[in-house]
């Protein structure tokens, strides 16, 4: 998969960018174990298709398969290689604003775009599963407790919308160029959607993550009477602090 993944790109004279997070998959472990967590003839949404070695692997297990890529030169490259086949639709387009409206969310997420980009997926859409390929950091805090120095609002936001569990790690050489960072999989089952609100309160509880909870929280529109500190509440915690805020404002 290197050997073929490198001449594409040369052919297509495409040099990977930093900014795209582009670091084709070249492990096909990797692409065994997105499979193995889809469930068959699903709709799939994949996220940044990139040269589409994931996207063919799914055309076969889903009913359908919604390849989003922003690169408009990986765009042209994918409805070239996907003419024809009716089980894939590609669309050039920004993940930061596409619709999420699929049974089954994937993708090796763009390093630069997964903390905004999950925030979406704990807010929006109608989607039951997802499988994301992270960078194994952003993997770790989606699963941490309160109390640790990653603990924060995509840790509070996976807990409540999801069960998490963390899948498998892959090292640098299991893409190209191969990146700085492991990488980890992780697979979402969605319990219940948050509101956006949600997400916007808890950006102001964390900006002052070290500070006592019932000096920070009234700053928010809630309250708080223990002597905790803003990083020690559990997502329970900040969850009935936010209806707190609703019903002061009314809401
Ligand atoms: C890590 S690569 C994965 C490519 C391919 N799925 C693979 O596994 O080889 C991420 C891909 O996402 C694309 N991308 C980057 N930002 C994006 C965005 N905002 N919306 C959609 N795709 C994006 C990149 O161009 C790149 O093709």
């Amino acid at each position: 998969m290197l050997g073929w993944t490198r001449a594409e790109l040369a052919r297509l004279g495409v040099r990977p960018s930093k900014k795209l997070g582009q670091n084709f998959t070249v492990n096909p472990k990797i692409i065994e174990y997105f499979l193995s967590q889809v469930p068959p003839s699903s709709l799939v949404l994949e996220i940044g298709a990139g040269l589409g070695v994931l996207t063919e692997a799914l055309s076969s297990r889903a009913s359908k398969v919604i390849a989003l890529e922003k690169d408009k030169r990986l765009c042209e490259y994918l409805a070239k290689r996907f003419k024809g086949n009716e089980k894939v639709l590609i669309v050039c387009g920004d993940a930061l604003e596409y619709p999420l409206e699929a049974e089954i969310l994937v993708g090796s997420l763009p390093y630069s775009i997964s903390g905004p980009f999950l925030g979406r997926v704990f807010t929006e859409g109608k989607w039951k599963k997802a499988v994301f390929l992270l960078q194994k950091e952003v993997a770790e805090r989606l699963v941490t407790e309160p109390g640790t120095k990653e603990y924060g609002r995509l840790s509070v936001m996976a807990q409540l919308c999801c069960d998490v569990e963390l899948g498998p790690k892959w090292g640098p050489k299991s893409f190209w160029p191969p990146p700085e960072v492991e990488s980890q999989h992780v697979v979402l089952k969605r319990k219940r959607s948050l509101p956006k609100e949600f997400s916007q309160f808890l950006a102001c509880v964390f900006s002052q993550r070290n500070k006592k909870a019932k000096k920070v929280l009234p700053r928010c529109g809630s309250s708080w009477e223990g002597e905790e500190r803003v990083r020690e509440l559990t997502p329970q915690h900040l969850w009935e602090a936010f209806e707190r805020s609703r019903t002061l404002k009314g809401v």
